[in-house]
């Protein structure tokens, strides 16, 4: 395998250019999500396999590649999509699949990891403990290959076979498993069931990858509330949870962490107090938001397009924020329901703890940003806003992540093609917009480079995709951008 040796991990920004990152394509676990169990799996529908994999995530591949690792790709689509392959590139595990060293694939470092006889004894008594599982069947995965208990570790199941426990089918959003800031990664404490066992195996592979061996001494894990077994069963609030969808690193002295459906406020304090004592950045912000199911985590209400470019959503604007505090009389007939999105903006400061910094709104927030951290004076700072700020559309198109963009650089996103009120408002702002397949055709007639792709949204197709309620930004964990 050719990725043995440690590798540099470095991201201080949002929008620098994206040169390594963490992917999972979607496995055969998402195929067996059952309708009774979609919800509590996390997913809002039941997907089709074949389609969410050839018809979409496998354009996510292709573009990754181009932008992360030209060579792999360039001069080879027709034969990769020759019908004839079987998508073998796509599949790891496979002897055509693309390995690449910039587009990391999970299944492949957890298949790795596993070739070692003490760490596959470890985590298959980790894993059968939490997915109870009887000796035999513990005794029955030891005897398995490294790859394919890889593949029944994060599929649930064993080939050909009836599943043995619950597929992870969220593994595809590998943003909500750790996350990197500037050299360190800070690894999750997930708040749903059905995500435990991606942080057991996230946790193996962080810890024993050798690609990450010079960083072992930088991996945080934050602790337990102690006595924290003691809480009542409704005690949730007091519990420590952090997922990545709610950590940002917005500069390289700069954190934002969502405290969400998601995000305790715990977890939050903790953070807070790890990252200001072995000083890994300057300022941290805590975003309140409402816990609800349709905003789960920070980035699924905004993401950064460009240095003085956001995309968000109206109800956490300063108008509609200001709005919450009018008469209480019109709040009470407003069946928009934005009464329940009151903020809370905190910003905290490492050299003086009760100097603290509070914001009204998110567009304060993201213009202090965008002038004061990245330096944008000249530069009028710009909000794109979800379904173009009209109501219904707004709603709509954040439920379809439409604010949860992907940045491969300063001002070239990715997000899903049905957000169509919320492009229109790209196109106001001068943006392009560009369908995958047209680009793909540029990219392998040479008619462009990735590098010359300016100020433009990617759009992808996304029937099946959105329905795992997740965007590009969920499904990508930046290892090393450039500095901005
Ligand atoms: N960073 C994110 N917004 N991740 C989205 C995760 C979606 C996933 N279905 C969940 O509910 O957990």
């Amino acid at each position: 395998m050719s990725k043995k040796t440690t590798q540099k991990i470095q991201v201080n920004s949002e929008i620098g250019r994206l040169r390594k990152l963490l992917v999972h394509s979607p496995d055969s676990g998402l195929g067996k999500v059952v309708p009774s169990k979609a919800q509590d799996w996390l997913f809002e529908d039941i997907v089709h396999l074949e389609t969410i994999r050839g018809k979409e995530y496998d354009y996510y591949t292709k573009l990754l590649l181009y932008f992360l690792d030209y060579d792999k790709i360039i001069g080879k689509l027709s034969k990769i999509d020759d019908p004839k392959q079987n998508r073998n590139f796509f599949k790891p595990g496979k002897p055509e699949f693309h390995n690449s060293e910039y587009v990391v694939e999970l299944q492949t470092l957890l298949a790795e990891i596993l070739a070692d006889s003490n760490i596959k004894n470890q985590l298959t008594a980790s894993v059968c403990a939490i997915e109870n599982c009887n000796y035999a069947t513990q005794n029955r995965l030891q005897e398995l290959s490294s790859t394919q208990l890889a593949n029944v570790f994060i599929s649930g199941s064993i080939k050909e076979e009836a599943m043995i426990f619950a597929p992870i089918p969220n593994f595809i959003f590998t943003r909500d498993i750790g996350i990197t800031i500037n050299n360190h990664i800070l690894l999750n404490k997930p708040a749903k069931k059905a995500r435990t066992r991606e942080a057991l195996l996230a946790k193996y592979i962080f810890f024993n990858h050798p690609i990450f061996k010079d960083y072992r001494d930088n991996i945080i894990e934050i602790p337990d509330l102690s006595l924290s077994f003691l809480l009542p069963k409704d005690g949730d609030d007091k519990k420590v949870t952090l997922e990545g969808g709610d950590v940002m690193i917005v500069s390289k002295d700069h954190l934002l962490i969502g405290v969400s459906e998601r995000t305790s406020w715990e977890a939050a304090h903790h953070s807070i107090k790890i990252l200001f004592e072995k000083k890994i950045v300057k300022k941290i912000t805590v975003v309140k938001i409402p816990k609800k199911r349709d905003y789960m985590h920070i980035d699924t209400v905004f993401t950064q397009v460009k240095k003085n470019v956001w995309v968000m959503l109206g109800n956490f604007s300063r108008k509609a924020q200001k709005g919450l505090d009018s008469d209480p009389i019109e709040q009470g007939l407003d069946y928009t329901n934005r009464k329940e999105d009151k903020l809370k903006i905190i910003q905290f400061n490492r050299k003086n703890l009760n100097d603290t910094i509070h914001f009204d709104s998110l567009e304060e927030l993201l213009t202090d940003i965008s002038v004061n951290d990245l330096g944008c004076k000249k530069e009028e700072v710009k909000f794109i806003f979800s379904g173009n700020n009209e109501f219904p559309f707004d709603a709509r198109e954040q439920w379809t992540d439409s604010c949860n963009l992907l940045a491969l650089k300063d001002g070239v996103v990715i997000g899903y093609d049905r957000n169509d009120k919320t492009l229109e408002a790209f196109k106001k702002l001068g943006f392009q917009s560009i369908e995958i397949t047209d680009l793909l055709q540029k990219f392998e007639s040479k008619a462009l480079k990735p590098d010359d792709v300016k100020d433009t949204i990617i759009l992808m197709p996304s029937a099946e995709l959105s329905r795992a309620r997740g965007g590009f930004h969920c499904m990508s964990m930046p290892l090393l951008r450039d500095d901005i």
